[in-house]
């Protein structure tokens, strides 16, 4: 191993580019994209830019190079797409000849709040906008780089081709392990820089007995932590951002045996209906030097965040620091309890269960959620899917992997698990309707606290899952599904379809 860690490209300089510009300030980025026409400032001093074909991630153009080591590591398949060695170099040395005679934003910092399981990240970007969204969702740091070191060139105006190069179309997200380099060509969305990062991570901590997770993470007065495991869309961050607690992290954690630690620096917001009024520490961290994508603007230059007329998905990025309620550290203890977020468009599931860890185990693995609109590529309305880990397209490694560490680790610090359905409620999508925030946020405030233990359990009649009769300020007739449906023959074929698609999911992973 040691040979091959001697040959990242942590000493990596670009040649021939016109110039390199390395952690320069929030405004001269700013100032940079303005000048070069990537995107115009807002009302409220964010810059606001237009991502173009690309607004959500592409997984089908999601690829990692197929070496020695990757070989018997990763998990290959539908999400882990293979790429041969020999077309990785080729496709690398055009995207380095592409650099050339071009103005390069550096950003250098760290991924990993903790020293011990600390990566260095250096992103050579095409864009400013890319070099902004870096230094927002990284950490800013003076560390020297060590062979611990990422290098990514993030080229949304490189293109890759599909006819030679073994890709799937002109854009590709590639990542290699074993030299630790990412390139991502053809697509100008900012949420591929992270999740390529997230994605390495995710491949190296578990070798070092750290569970990486897709999760969300806040602590209360009592140093009492919570995380919130869900795919895009499901909540993690608006729920992670409650005023009674403080923020860790809106996105990616890992759980080492000395707890929890962010990946990030920032955050990366949904903006779509983002309202003052629902949700406040949000709509204030977009301050001045933010970043948002696709968002539309009135004529003088105010966010309309009800417009979706680009996409879904449009987004906020912004550093802790703009947070109102960020924790004075990126860190934190063990969790006390553990949220699986799950989006049930079919609107079957309860809105809260508790689960064994036994159970904790077979939900991570089975990652029931829907996929919603405009995360990824194609998905116009929410869709149903079964994502280990409430993050498959991230885990490059076998789900097991994973789901074993965190059994180990929630029965070593007897931690409480729920499973919260954020999704649709008394009827399917587009009968029934999507479970408003207050409720699920005093569903939350309930598990947190540990109120809901004084609950009386029931076990319900679908899915096994234990769920509480009654919870002081929820509408009774919300916590067992059936009762809000209005037509109960159809509650039972759909909840019984699903529980099948659910029992054979966890026995797929079984096996
Ligand atoms: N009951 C609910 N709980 C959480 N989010 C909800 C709920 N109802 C609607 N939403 C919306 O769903 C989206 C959740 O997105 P977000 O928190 O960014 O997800 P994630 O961080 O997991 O990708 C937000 O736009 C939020 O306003
Ligand atoms: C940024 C993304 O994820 P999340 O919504 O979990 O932040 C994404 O999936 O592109
Ligand atoms: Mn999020």
């Amino acid at each position: 191993m040691r040979g091959d860690e001697l040959k990242t490209m942590s000493n990596f300089i670009p040649k021939n580019v016109r110039s390199i510009k390395k952690n320069l300030s929030v405004p001269e980025l700013i100032e940079i994209a303005i000048k070069n026409g990537e995107g115009v400032l807002t009302s409220k001093g964010s810059l606001c830019v237009r991502t173009g074909k690309f607004t959500g991630r592409s997984p089908n153009d999601r690829f990692i190079v197929y070496d020695d080591i990757s070989k018997d590591t990763v998990d290959w398949g539908k999400i882990n797409l293979p790429l041969p060695e020999e077309n990785y170099k080729i496709i690398k040395s055009k995207a380095l000849a592409y650099m050339q005679n071009k103005d390069i934003l550096e950003f250098s910092g760290c991924v990993g709040s903790d020293p011990d399981y600390q990566f260095n990240v250096r992103v050579f970007c095409e864009y400013a906008f890319s070099a902004l969204f870096s230094k927002f969702l990284f950490i800013n740091s003076e560390n020297k780089i060590t062979k611990n070191s990422f290098t990514m060139f993030v080229l949304p105006g490189f293109s890759v081709d599909p006819e030679t190069d073994k890709t799937n179309s002109d854009a590709a997200i590639i990542l290699n392990l074993k030299e630790k380099t990412i390139i991502i060509s053809g697509s100008m969305y900012c949420g591929e820089i992270k999740k390529a990062i997230f994605t390495c991570m995710n491949y190296f901590l578990p070798e070092k007995e750290v569970l990486p997770m897709h999760c969300s993470a806040n602590i209360g007065k009592n140093n009492d932590v919570a995380l919130f495991f869900g795919l895009s869309g499901t909540g993690k961050t608006t729920l992670s951002n409650d005023p009674e607690r403080r923020l860790i992290g809106d996105d990616e954690h890992g759980w080492s045996e000395n707890g929890i630690f962010n990946f990030e620096g920032g955050c990366y917001a949904k903006c779509i209906n983002l309202s003052r009024e629902n949700e406040p520490i949000i709509y204030n961290s977009i301050k001045f030097g933010s970043l948002l994508e696709n968002v539309i603007l009135t004529k003088d230059r105010t966010p309309d965040y009800t417009d979706s007329s680009i996409t879904e998905n449009t987004r906020a990025a912004y550093p802790m620091k703009a947070v109102s309620i960020a924790h004075d550290k990126l860190y934190g203890p063990h969790p006390k309890c553990i949220v699986f977020l799950t989006a049930d468009a079919f609107g079957v599931m309860p809105p809260v269960a508790k689960l064994s860890p036994q159970d904790a185990r077979d939900y991570f693995l089975c990652g029931y959620t829907s996929k919603l609109a405009g995360t990824e590529r194609g998905i116009i309305e929410p869709q149903a899917t079964f994502s280990y880990c409430f993050g498959a397209p991230f885990m490059p490694r076998k789900p097991i992997e994973y789901a074993s560490l965190l059994e180990r680790k929630i029965k070593e610090q007897n931690v409480r698990i729920y499973l919260l359905n954020t999704g649709w409620i008394g009827g399917s999508f587009g009968i029934g309707k999507r479970i408003d925030i207050k409720t699920t946020r005093r569903i939350v405030k309930h598990i947190i606290e540990g109120t809901i233990e004084n609950s009386k359990f029931i076990k319900d009649k679908y899915f096994g899952l234990t769920i509480p009769e009654y919870l002081e300020g929820i509408p009774a007739e919300i916590l067992n599904p059936i009762n809000s449906w209005e037509n109960k023959d159809e509650y039972a074929k759909k909840a019984l379809e699903l529980a099948k698609k659910i029992e054979s999911q966890i026995k797929k992973h079984k096996e």
